[in-house]
């Protein structure tokens, strides 16, 4: 892992009228240009660690860090969340008065012929294909999300939580939207924090982190959160997780021809597959 850009260090949680912390003593570290998955069963404490992560949950024990100091002496901004639905966070008419606002309260002095490219450029690379100018309200849910993504581009912010951002997009607008996440954390060193229930989020992540009851349960690469070491089950459904078709697959192959095969991709599990001696 690269230095750690966020960290977060013991921290404990209270809400009121809840007998124990919402999160108990949770250490994390988070670098740049990573894509970490956060599961956990209802109730488990995600939303609270986004709040908190967002400064709007105060912290009862623990110190949170982003690039080594304290959380609210940084920047602001540089932590950005997709909220669910995203039309709550939305205040502009247009796509370009969306962008814009955004775009503006990072740099005020940017001028109108400055901002029309950076934002059509911000729109562009998160794959909004619609006029800069097109009304907010008529975007799909799709289009939307991708406006929150560009949004967080315009923010330059450097770490962007997304709580359950994709879950009620179409399949093909959910994968899209996963390779969209991966090229940020490439081409912008983004630290990306996805909480969701969906295990194909859990694919494409670097890590996976499981909270249960406002603890860290697991802190592991989706590999070994998919596969036992011999690849004969699969250590999510311990965990109470379903894991992927692709998973699935795999495992019934193992276990059919005696392999070891543990594939994230569909590529991998054809090329992996291709290894394996016809009995
Ligand atoms: N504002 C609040 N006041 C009191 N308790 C709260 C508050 N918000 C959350 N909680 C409690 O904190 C615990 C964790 O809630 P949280 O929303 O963080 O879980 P979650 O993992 O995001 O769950 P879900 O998957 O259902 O969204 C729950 O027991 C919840 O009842």
């Amino acid at each position: 892992m690269n230095a750690p850009r966020l960290v977060v260090d013991d921290i404990s949680v209270l809400r009121v009228n809840t007998p124990r912390p919402v999160l108990n003593q949770i250490s994390l570290a988070f670098a740049s240009h990573e894509l970490v998955s956060i599961c956990g069963h209802n109730g488990a404490g995600k939303t609270t660690l986004a709040r908190t992560l967002l400064g709007l949950c105060p912290v009862a024990k623990g110190e949170i860090t982003l690039n080594g100091h304290p959380l609210h002496n940084a920047p602001r901004g540089q932590i950005q969340m997709v909220f669910q639905p995203p039309s709550a966070q939305l205040i502009g008419q247009t796509i370009f008065e969306e962008l814009a606002v955004t775009a503006l309260q990072r740099n005020p002095s940017l001028t109108r012929t400055q901002l029309e490219p950076f934002v059509q450029d911000c729109a562009l690379r998160v794959g909004l294909r619609a006029p800069i100018h097109a009304d907010v309200h008529a975007l799909s849910g799709g289009e939307l999300q991708r406006l929150c993504l560009a949004q967080a581009l315009a923010s330059q912010a450097s770490v962007l939580v997304l709580d359950e951002a994709l879950s009620s997009l179409d399949p093909a607008t959910r994968t899209s939207l996963r390779r969209e996440l991966r090229d940020l954390t490439v081409s912008h060193g983004m630290t990306i924090l996805m909480i969701t229930h969906d295990m194909e989020d859990v694919l494409v992540a670097d890590r996976v982190v499981v909270l249960d009851l406002g603890e860290v349960r697991l802190d592991a690469s989706p590999r070994d959160f998919f596969y036992d070491e011999a690849g004969q089950a699969s250590p999510c459904s311990v965990l109470g997780f379903h894991p992927p078709y692709l998973v699935e697959a795999a495992i019934t192959a193992n276990q059919k021809w005696g392999a070891a095969l543990k594939p994230l991709t569909e590529e991998q599990y054809v090329e992996e597959l291709s290894h394996v001696p016809v009995p």
